[in-house]
């Protein structure tokens, strides 16, 4: 590990630059005295089980949250010993365009009313618009949705490039997704830009058209090439069981733009063959296909991963992985070079946290100074080589055309390489193979994508963070709070499949990237694991409030102060790591908030269908996020900050229940503390804490009437069921 390697030559000149965090020392200083804390209060709770000073029951219950919630501070904090920022100089970048290397570019998409096809374009049209040689350029577009909807979308995305990727060129335009472009200049003055917004506009209509009626009528079909293409959606055809396709929308090695000066990228609609029989693993399984694919057609060895609602928002951002991906000093190690993830239209103050400022900044540049930054799923650049086997040791696979090193020399539309990459997309190819395994993306876990960057850098892979100003996409993230909690129940899914398999980072991962690594790993493959002190905190103490008991030490007592340390010092560290990465107070507070809200949602729910999954009473599937916001009133209430909980789902119910058990215990605390002198100071802080956290969640049971508010049948469930805890503690607590 070389945390504090200075710079880095590329090429004679400084190419990037890597500082460590000014606030490390501090940190590792605050790490030693937090550490003797968590010790002091272990020895508290051995003490106190050894002599039966409480209820053994209680005791080991609160042991059993602190020692998860210390678990989880250390993996926090191997995340902090070695921060660094790293600078990159684009500019200075000195080889000449016709050496570059070539860019494969992969987006997955995989319904087209979740996603809508005009977003696919322009993602594609943002890309395919890059400061890069175009004849290096090919996009390639996975549509497991198999849509005759998104592949007209992206037919018109290439009839309109040829206008506008020299318009974005000849005008210095910084915006190439042209939605974005034409919703900040909404009356261009010239009339070339004019011209381009009028061919825009009728594009989209086209599409949208199109995707309203669900299907693509001849008349709309504008170019006669592709007429015969969507004979191919017969009767027969349905998403789940359909042959390949594979459409090359736009060839550089033919197609030129309209001034006819520029040869455009390629663009290449691909949707992998499905059958009712196979297994195709979600989006891992639409990667390697694209690899394959890609591999027989251009195999360039730089790929760029996007999901289908991340734009490019910076044209030169190829060009600064190159920084990386050429340095002679650390290229043949480098597996991939990740973005954070950012997003257009979050709320003021974030009030689903929906910028997880832990997972795409904080944590990324603690991990940045180990091995690398853990992969995120799209604004990705590998080196096609690390799908291969680990830095040493080649894997090859089983037919040369699909190794890293092969050289695709055919003519791109020649009748073979066109067939073996039909062959390759096959739903039955990857039988008996090692793709999946140890070759290409792995499968596995629903967060293929935190769980493939954790495989390579188990093989000795390393990757680099590279976050610059001028953000390099911009992605789409749920307004509601319910798509936000089943996203994350999903993730939560996916990483209790990593966390609970022989490949866990406690065992396998330690053992293979060192201990700060692999710890570090363990905070997002045991993060639904936060449900244990979540739950046994939201409901233990404020029953003990309840009966009269207490679980705390009292105020004279000195471990009173040890409690009042570790909780305030943990909360203080998580501020001053969310305020120093740019957050805001208010940006925070909402993002301790949702952290609560998640695990009495997300992880519980997501710990349920684990366990049926494993009991083999259930399956469960990939539930994309719908990245389509038409309800108008939806919007508002986000813009607004306020809580959409939207139609009645059991999901919200055990939140809704700790809301409850905190407003009682605070009600019945305080009563105690006035009338009966009884002092649960502890107990009543905490408690009081979760209530002011869960105002939202009282406005939307009783004040509010808008369509966003708390369904009543939630409401009343959740009621009820708070008295189960209630009235079965009485035979421990009492
Ligand atoms: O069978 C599938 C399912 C999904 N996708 C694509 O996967 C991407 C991510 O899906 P989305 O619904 O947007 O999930 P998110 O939770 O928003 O995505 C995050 O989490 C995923 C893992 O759960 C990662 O793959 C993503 O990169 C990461 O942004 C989209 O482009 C989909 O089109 C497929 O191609 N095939
Ligand atoms: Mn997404």
């Amino acid at each position: 590990m070389e945390p504090h390697r200075k710079h880095s030559v590329g090429g004679g000149t400084t190419l990037h630059t890597c500082h460590p965090c000014r606030r490390t020392n501090f940190y590792r200083i605050y790490a030693v005295v937090h550490t003797c804390g968590i010790i002091a209060l272990m020895y508290h709770h051995g003490h106190s089980l050894l002599t039966r000073r409480s209820s053994p029951l209680i005791t080991s219950l609160l042991l059993l949250s602190d020692v998860v919630l210390a678990f989880m501070w250390a993996t926090t904090t191997c995340l902090r010993l070695y921060p660094v920022h790293r600078s990159e100089y684009p500019e200075r970048y000195g080889a000449k365009p016709e050496d570059f290397p070539k860019l494969d570019v992969f987006i997955c998409t995989a319904d087209p009313y979740k996603e809508p096809p005009l977003m696919v374009a322009n993602t594609a049209l943002s890309v395919m618009a890059y400061d890069y040689p175009a004849d290096k350029i090919s996009v390639y577009v996975s549509d497991d949705g198999g849509s005759p909807l998104t592949l007209f979308a992206l037919m018109e995305a290439a009839k309109f490039s040829k206008h506008w990727l020299p318009f974005c060129k000849k005008n210095n335009v910084q915006d190439r997704s042209p939605e974005v472009y034409f919703s900040k200049y909404s009356h261009p003055k010239d009339d070339e830009a004019n011209n381009i917004k009028m061919m825009y506009e009728d594009m989209k209509s086209r599409v949208e058209h199109v995707v309203h009626s669900g299907k693509v009528k001849p008349e709309f079909i504008t170019c006669d090439q592709f007429r015969g293409v969507f004979d191919l959606w017969t009767n027969k055809f349905t998403r789940h069981d359909h042959p390949t396709i594979i459409q090359v929308l736009q060839n550089s090695e033919v197609d030129m733009d309209e001034t006819k000066k520029h040869v455009m990228p390629n663009l290449i609609y691909l949707s992998r063959e499905k059958s009712k029989g196979s297994h195709h693993y979600f989006k891992a399984g639409a990667l390697n296909t694209l690899l394959r694919v890609s591999a027989v057609m251009t195999n360039s060895p730089v790929i760029l991963t996007l999901d289908c609602d991340m734009y490019s928002n910076d044209p030169t951002t190829p060009v600064r992985v190159l920084c990386y991906l050429t340095d002679r000093e650390i290229k043949s190690c480098l597996g991939y070079v990740q973005f954070p993830q950012k997003f257009q239209g979050i709320s003021k103050n974030d009030i689903y946290a929906s910028e997880f400022k832990r997972l795409f900044d904080i944590n990324m540049i603690g991990f940045d100074g180990l091995m690398g930054p853990n992969f995120v799923g799209t604004g990705c650049f590998f080196n096609r080589r690390c799908f291969y086997g680990s830095p040493s040791n080649l894997i090859s696979p089983e037919i040369n055309e699909l190794g890293p090193n092969w050289i695709v020399d055919n003519p791109f539309k020649a009748q073979d390489v066109l067939e073996l990459a039909h062959n390759v997309a096959g739903c039955n190819y990857e039988c008996n193979t090692n793709w999946g395994s140890k070759i290409g993306f792995k499968y596995g876990s629903l967060v293929e994508d935190y769980y493939t960057g954790y495989r390579l850098h188990c093989e000795g892979w390393r990757s680099i963070f590279c976050s610059p100003k001028k953000v390099a996409f911009y992605g789409d993230s749920p307004k509601s709070l319910i798509d936000v909690v089943s996203q994350q129940k999903r993730w939560a899914i996916g990483l209790l499949e990593v966390s609970l398999s022989r490949y866990s980072p406690i065992t396998y991962g330690v053992k293979s990237t060192g201990l700060l690594m692999g710890i570090g790993y363990c905070q997002y493959a045991f993060w639904p694991f936060w449900l244990i002190p979540l739950f046994i905190y939201g409901f233990l103490p404020q029953l003990a409030i309840v009966y009269g008991v207490s679980v705390f030490p009292k105020t004279y007592d000195l471990w009173f102060w040890l409690y009042i340390f570790l909780f305030f010092g943990a909360y203080a560290q998580d501020l001053l790591d969310f305020v120093l990465e740019g957050g805001s107070y208010h940006g925070w507070w909402n993002d301790q908030r949702i952290w609560m809200i998640r695990g009495f949602s997300s992880f519980f729910y997501g710990f349920i269908e684990f366990t049926l999954k494993s009991l083999n009473l259930s399956t469960h599937g990939f539930n994309l996020t719908s990245k389509a916001n038409d309800d108008e009133e939806q919007s508002k209430r986000y813009e607004q900050e306020i809580f959409d909980f939207g139609p009645s789902s059991p999901m919200f119910l055990p939140m809704t229940m700790v809301a409850i058990m905190n407003l009682l215990a605070v009600v019945w605390g305080l009563y105690g503390l006035f009338f009966r002198g009884e002092r649960f100071i502890l107990e009543l802080m905490l408690a009081s804490f979760a209530t002011v956290n869960s105002f939202p969640i009282y406005e939307a049971m009783f004040l509010r009437k808008d369509r966003g508010k708390l369904p009543k049948y939630v409401c009343f469930l959740a009621g009820i069921l708070t008295f189960v805890p209630i009235v079965s503690s009485y035979f421990f607590l009492k």
